[in-house]
């Protein structure tokens, strides 16, 4: 049984095994490059690239029909965005996303505009059933994808990150599982204060700057940081929901850092690509120590955080 209305436990600093965790990814991310496969929209594709090269990551922006399900195969991970979701890019979304169950490669489903959009809510929805590791968007957006929401102003949000907070529950506890065998999904809903769930554990990240919502692709290039936290964090034998917290906290690090003596969204934009490529481990224990903060969902009736890699979540805590 799925809460209608989950009851949280009082939040509590993210412990220092989370802290540590957390810095130690983000070392292992940039030593290791993770190659992240981004069928993603025509805005923010070469925004997305950028963030990933200046973070450690290495891009490939392959959605095309014929040759997106091969790549899925030795993608380290995969971004599947919906911000302009075209006939043809669509084929290819669902190519990758079957080759990436087969082979095993975590994806990430970012529903830009759910809800507000008719077409891309039920691809969003059909998309679900392939079981992305993730599902990030803003709360708005969440809440559509959870039923109980209409959607925000086209590709903003007109909820607040605390509203979806049942909705985020709910959508990660309806995750579908294959053989018992699926990992948890985790939802991750982005705002002032973002919020990260896997239906046990809730990982709020304050901090980071409002600067982000005034350069386009703020979100999505949020979702392609996620993917790569999450396919090296599953090396690292992470939980999912503490790789996609601590890949919040180093983007937010990155945003309040580049948000300190900029003017505008115009060099903050280049600035935060430097944060990205400069803030140091050191930063990012200094960040989730004063802006992570973590609850339990008091009246989930099944065990459910299940983590097929044996990590343990409890540890956030
Ligand atoms: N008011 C805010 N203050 C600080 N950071 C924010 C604020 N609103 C959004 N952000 C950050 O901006 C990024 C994009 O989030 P959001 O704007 O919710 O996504 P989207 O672009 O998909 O709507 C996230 O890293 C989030 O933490
Ligand atoms: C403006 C716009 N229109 C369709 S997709 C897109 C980019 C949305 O980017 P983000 O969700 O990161 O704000
Ligand atoms: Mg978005």
């Amino acid at each position: 049984m799925v809460p209608m209305s989950p009851t949280l436990s009082d939040p509590v600093p993210a412990g220092d095994g989370f802290t540590r965790r957390a810095t130690a990814l983000t070392a292992a991310v940039r030593a290791t490059s993770p190659l992240i496969q981004c069928a993603t929209n025509q805005v923010v594709a070469n925004f997305t690239a950028n963030v990933l090269l200046a973070a450690g990551p290495a891009p490939a922006m392959v959605d095309v029909p014929g040759e997106a399900g091969e790549f899925a195969a030795i993608a380290s991970a995969l971004l599947v965005n919906l911000g302009t979701p075209h006939e043809a890019q669509r084929v290819g979304m669902l190519e990758a996303v079957g080759a990436a169950t087969v082979h095993g490669t975590p994806w990430v489903l970012d529903p830009v505009a759910a809800g507000a959009v008719g077409l891309r809510t039920r691809f969003a929805h059909e998309l679900l059933t392939h079981s992305p590791a993730v599902v990030r968007g803003n709360a708005s957006e969440i809440l559509a994808l959870a039923g109980t929401g209409s959607g925000g102003r086209g590709v903003d949000a007109t909820d607040d990150v605390d509203a979806a907070v049942p909705g985020a529950v709910r959508l990660a506890l309806t995750a579908t599982r294959h053989d018992g065998a699926a990992p948890t999904r985790v939802v991750a809903v982005s705002g002032a204060a973002d919020l990260i769930t896997d239906g046990r554990d809730v990982i709020r990240v304050g901090g980071g700057s409002e600067l982000l919502t005034r350069v386009t692709g703020g979100g999505c290039a949020l979702g392609a940081i996620i993917a790569a936290f999450v396919a090296t964090g599953r090396v690292e034998r992470m939980t999912d929901v503490e790789s996609v917290a601590a890949a919040h906290a180093f983007y937010s690090a990155a945003a309040e850092r580049a948000a300190a003596g900029t003017p505008g969204p115009g060099s903050f934009q280049a600035a935060f690509l430097d944060a990205l490529a400069t803030v140091t481990p050191a930063d990012i224990g200094a960040f989730v120590g004063g802006h992570a903060r973590v609850a339990r969902v008091q009246d989930a009736a099944e065990p459910i955080g299940q983590n097929p890699r044996g990590a343990d979540a409890g540890d956030t805590r």
